[in-house]
């Protein structure tokens, strides 16, 4: 068909809402006064006024509906929808008012656009059976829309609620917002009560892991690094000299995107013209921000000498939920003609390179620039200094500075940080001083259930072993908050099993670092999606990586005489496979019996693991 044209991402909420009968009475887009708006390109109008039809198709090219002008002055735009959208994560939860009608009266409806809260988890309790109603349209949620709907649902779960998502975007005008918030639970509540949450309270645990993977720290978000500058101001060299340094440092993945290797290869054929150009730096800041979806790091270092084209990169990135850093390399162009490395500069002083940036063609001076380099007259490692004083202060990254860099770099003394183990060894049995303890890291979501209760039962157990070898064990989790105390219930059991009330005090629950990991002999984790995480973040670590379970099954298949560090090495090569009978389910927040079923279940394990590390038989939980 020849009238197709691609809504934007708010369009296509507003369409699918509008077919779905959800904005009713408003059925067709540019209503009078409505702020439900397609906007078209000319010659689409142009084929509308015609009588002509236009299908409305999706990013992937399904047409969803088609268009026609009903006539009037207004230009009132008739929707007939075609198709709905099949695909997307949680499709199954988009209902129309009338579906919901069918499958969900009586329930009491309830908008939800963030992570609950302890508060509104507490008044959801009360309300009887209710539907949620997720509003996940574009820059509606704080949470992605996909992020919303799972958050949502796991606390369902454990309520009497459904869950409904409804693609209600915002149209940056808070009145008619609101107005169109209020048609839509209305059309989906029908004769059933509309409920507000009330506001304030903390978030629920159970989903911080959600919220917590989708506002990475700064340090940890995806990060695009754009240096932009005149032909020879010193772009890829200050770049190729950070990169070095990142990777010196180590703990990220680079990715380079070098504006003369991206014209050899993405933009092979591209001219300099001003819009191939623009298609040359729009391609690269496409890939940067997938780059930068994934949580990786990317360099650019192309001239780009628009603003409106760096803008547009910046968007993508920031799109993709990472963060966009621009260097403008401000070397003047007298000093980049003078250096003139490749002899471009004279050739188009003499014309013949015609559009060259700054003789020729313009270079627009960014006026968003988060750190702006002279390189004229400067050593490379000062001017490269600026940038990294530059991105410490953000707080995206930070290199350290030279002096620290070297000492890093230097033989490592050994480990100050000893955690706190049983009690004091007897006397004459004085660990060897050279052999140094085996450290063992426990690990789960949040580090407050399941983790703590495997660091301090494992140490306590431990002290009760005075014939075993010095063994370190400590916690962390994969996700949720810093420094927490340990959950009161899972607290409640460890300490009717003996672990000493001053520990559990003075337990706070802490992140997984690759560091943690790095420094531990074994990682042992509550489930294999734990297992899996710390795989993907260090890879390297898959042989000293088990869940509990899998390594308690796993060193029933070696020597059963081996002990310590050649335990480890033999079983690191002999593991048995994960198994979901081998995790230990969260009992977060699932009251105390399903935390002594927990603590039963590490205890067993334990059992299992600890005499067999330890070669001691005085092990008994
Ligand atoms: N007409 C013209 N203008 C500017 N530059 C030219 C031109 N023709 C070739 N070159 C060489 O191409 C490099 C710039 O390519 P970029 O992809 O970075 O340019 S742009 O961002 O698309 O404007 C640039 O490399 P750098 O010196 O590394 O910047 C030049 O070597
Ligand atoms: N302080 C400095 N920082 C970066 N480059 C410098 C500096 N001083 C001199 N130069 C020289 O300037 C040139 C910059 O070239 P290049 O990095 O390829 O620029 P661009 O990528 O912007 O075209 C190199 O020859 C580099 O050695």
């Amino acid at each position: 068909m020849a009238n197709q044209h691609h809504p934007s991402a708010r369009e296509l909420d507003d369409l699918e809402l509008l077919t779905g009968g959800a904005f009713h009475p408003t059925t067709g887009f540019n209503e009078p006064g409505s702020a439900v708006t397609l906007r078209l390109p000319d010659e689409i109008e142009a084929a509308l006024a015609d009588g002509e039809a236009v299908e409305l198709v999706d990013p992937e090219g399904l047409p969803l509906a088609t268009v026609t002008a009903d006539g009037s002055a207004e230009g009132r735009l008739e929707v007939t929808a075609l198709t709905h959208a099949q695909y997307g994560p949680f499709r199954r939860y988009y209902l129309t008012p009338a579906q919901v009608r069918e499958q969900y009266a009586g329930r009491t409806v309830v908008a939800v656009t963030d992570a609950l809260t302890d508060v509104q988890v507490a008044q959801l309790r009360t309300l009887g059976p209710v539907l949620l109603v997720a509003l996940v349209g574009t820059g509606t949620p704080a949470l992605s829309a996909v992020g919303l709907i799972r958050a949502t649902l796991r606390l369902a779960g454990d309520l009497d609620a459904a869950v409904v998502a409804v693609p209600l975007a915002s149209h940056d005008d808070p009145a008619a917002d609101a107005e169109l918030r209020q048609r839509v639970l209305a059309a989906y509540a029908g004769p059933d009560p509309v409920v507000e949450l009330a506001t304030g309270g903390e978030l629920v645990l159970a989903v911080a892991d959600i919220v917590a993977d989708e506002h990475p720290a700064k340090e940890e978000q995806g990060l695009v690094l754009f240096f932009t500058g005149l032909s020879g101001s010193g772009k890829s060299t200050l770049a190729r000299a950070l990169m070095d340094r990142i990777l010196e440092q180590g703990g990220r993945t680079l990715t380079s995107l070098d504006g003369d290797v991206v014209r050899r290869n993405l933009s092979a054929g591209l001219t300099f013209s001003k819009e191939d150009r623009e298609t040359n730096i729009r391609r690269i800041g496409w890939v940067a921000a997938e780059i930068s979806r994934h949580g990786g790091l990317a360099v650019c270092s192309p001239i780009a000498p628009f603003d409106e084209t760096r803008q547009q990169v910046r968007k993508y990135v920031e799109d993709a939920g990472g963060a966009f850093f621009l260097v403008h390399v401000a070397t003047p162009l007298e000093e980049c003609e003078r250096r003139d490395r490749k002899g471009l500069y004279a050739k188009a002083r003499r014309g013949e390179i015609p559009e060259f940036t700054g003789i020729s063609s313009p270079y627009e001076e960014p006026q968003d620039a988060d750190v702006r380099v002279d390189t004229t007259g400067r050593t490379i490692e000062d001017a490269l200094d600026d940038v990294i004083v530059a991105l410490r202060e953000s707080g995206y990254l930070n290199l350290s500075s030279e002096a620290s860099r070297l000492a890093s770099l230097a033989p490592q003394p050994p480990r100050a940080e000893v955690i706190e183990m049983r009690g004091e060894p007897d006397a004459d049995l004085e660990p060897n001083a050279d052999q140094r303890a085996l450290s063992v890291l426990f690990v789960c979501t949040a580090n407050i259930c399941r983790s703590p209760y495997m660091e301090l039962r494992a140490r306590s157990l431990m002290a009760n072993a005075s014939d075993a070898p010095l063994i370190e064990f400590a916690s962390a989790g994969t996700h949720g908050f810093r420094e927490h105390p340990a959950d009161p219930t899972m607290a409640e059991v460890m300490a009717a099993r003996g672990v000493p009330q001053k520990q559990i005090d003075a337990f706070t629950s802490r992140r997984l670092s690759r560091k943690l990991v790095e420094t531990a002999d074994l990682v042992l984790t509550a489930e294999g999606t734990h297992r899996a995480y710390v795989l993907e973040e260090v890879p390297a670590s898959f042989r000293k990586v088990f869940t509990l379970g899998q390594f308690a099954e796993s060193i029933t298949r070696v020597d059963p005489g081996l002990s310590g560090a050649q335990l480890l090495a033999a079983v690191g090569h002999r593991r048995a496979g994960t198994a979901p009978a081998h995790d230990v389910a969260d009992p977060y927040n699932r009251g105390l019996p399903a935390a002594e079923q927990a603590a039963d279940q590490i205890d067993s394990l334990l059992r299992v693991v600890l005499p067999q590390l330890t070669g001691s038989e005085r092990i008994v939980p």
